[in-house]
């Protein structure tokens, strides 16, 4: 490893899953749990992977620490690449990064007392010294801020975060200098979240750990980490300092998820955008940025002029004639109800194409009614990917951020 390698280097990581059918299990497609993400972690540093339920963000877990094989791209630690590790390389690689669970202390053998079960990768790894493997733990348990005594008690006996505590110094056991911490307080009680995450927190520091912290939560990442990646149908939509992300977050999907985070002052941040519909399958992404189906913010074709709340009903209405996910029987009012699209739309050729679409979708005729719509109101953000590119604030994939502003597209070297 030369100096200025990171930790850990993540570039263009894929992982797809086959999608089978039948008894006969025929390959019909590819889940793109991952599709092609890069980020770094430092010695000593702590970066944040959030994104909602099913984005790829365990898949990530897995996959970087070679858990499962990548279908594409490349993991290197320590500036050599995973998959060209030796027999030995790999048994290092396995006790240098080590991963933490939701609770992780459920995955514990009930019959082993905690202190065996922490001691356990020790032994798997070659410490015979019984007394030797009992002070390492003892004195991890206490680094936890449990009673070295309670080493001797099982898994059943301890709450929710005292389980993480003893989780974590599992994870600890090994002195690795990278820790995966996969959800590690999302099974535990509000109360005890704050105290968990400082405890990871304190012992980040203490043992120079370079973390990763997976969280639906964007709240939990701000409390710790040092640079957030937000992952959105298993891409990195957007890349910054903490800070940058919470104070001037570049991408929609950012907004939209710090828009739901709860806050005590209802005056501030909080409440305001709305996250429609459900995250699409990985199986079949949306073609361009593959938030555009939900985006609040998707930008609306050249030439009409049109409400943004206005515009991003009738993308809604297109995104179900797509799925065709609406009622057949439902007449234009019915659907303009439904869809929360004004009786009259603001621009008046735009409602003009859109009567008749919605005349042609009463007569039966859905693909032809899709179609028309399509042809009309295509957006650059269902035709075009948008690119990781350089802010003055972070990395960004959005049409939407300034062009003059971005700077050299980001590269995996810094
Ligand atoms: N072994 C697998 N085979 C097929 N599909 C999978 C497999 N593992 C994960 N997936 C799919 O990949 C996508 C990403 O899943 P993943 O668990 O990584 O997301 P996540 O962001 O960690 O969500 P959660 O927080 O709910 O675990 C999901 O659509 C999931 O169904």
């Amino acid at each position: 490893m030369s100096d200025g390698d990171p930790l850990l280097d993540v570039r263009g990581l894929e992982k797809h899953y086959p999608l089978t059918e039948g008894i006969l299990k025929r390959d019909v497609g590819r889940v793109r749990a991952v599709d092609g993400i890069s980020f770094t972690v430092g010695r000593g540093e702590t970066v944040g992977l959030v994104g909602e339920s099913g984005c790829g963000k365990s898949t990530a877990a897995r996959t970087l620490l070679g858990l499962e094989p990548p279908t594409g791209g490349r993991v290197l630690f320590e500036g050599r690449d995973i998959a060209a590790f030796d027999d030995r390389e790999t048994k290092r690689f396995r006790r240098e990064a080590q991963m933490m669970f939701q609770d992780s202390a459920a995955s514990f053998d009930p019959r082993m007392s905690v202190g065996e079960s922490v001691a356990e990768p020790l032994r798997i790894h070659g410490m015979r010294d019984r007394d030797r493997r009992r002070r390492i733990v003892s004195d991890l348990i206490e680094r936890v801020g449990l009673s070295a005594t309670d080493a001797d008690r099982y898994p059943h006996e301890f709450s929710g975060g005292q389980r993480q505590r003893i989780g974590l110094a599992r994870a600890l056991v090994l002195n690795p200098s990278l820790l995966v911490a996969d959800e590690p307080v999302s099974a535990l009680d509000v109360s005890v979240r704050a105290e968990i995450l400082s405890l990871i927190e304190s012992v980040q520091e203490a043992f120079g750990l370079g973390l990763l912290c997976i969280s639906h939560d964007l709240s939990v990442v701000r409390e710790i980490c040092d640079r957030v990646a937000v992952m959105y149908l298993g891409e990195i939509v957007e890349l910054a300092e903490t800070d940058d992300l919470f104070e001037n977050p570049r991408h929609p999907y950012t907004r939209a998820l710090l828009s739901s985070i709860p806050v005590p002052d209802p005056t501030k941040r909080g409440g305001g955008v709305e996250l429609a519909g459900d995250v699409p399958s990985p199986a079949n992404p949306p073609t361009g940025c593959r938030f555009h189906t939900r985006c609040p913010e998707v930008i609306p074709p050249d030439g009409y002029d049109l409400e943004r709340s206005e515009w991003r009903a009738v993308m809604d209405l297109r995104v179900r004639l797509d799925r065709s996910e609406f009622d057949p029987d439902a007449d234009g009012r019915e659907l303009r109800d439904e869809f929360e699209i004004p009786e009259t739309l603001s621009d008046s050729r735009a409602e003009r194409i859109l009567s008749e679409a919605l005349a042609t979708l009463a007569a039966g005729n859905r693909l032809a009614a899709r179609d028309a719509l399509a042809d009309a109101f295509e957006t650059v953000c269902e035709s075009d990917a948008p690119e990781l590119v350089r802010t003055s604030s972070g990395d960004a994939a959005c049409h939407l951020v300034d062009e003059a502003e971005t700077e050299s597209p980001p590269s995996n070297d810094d």
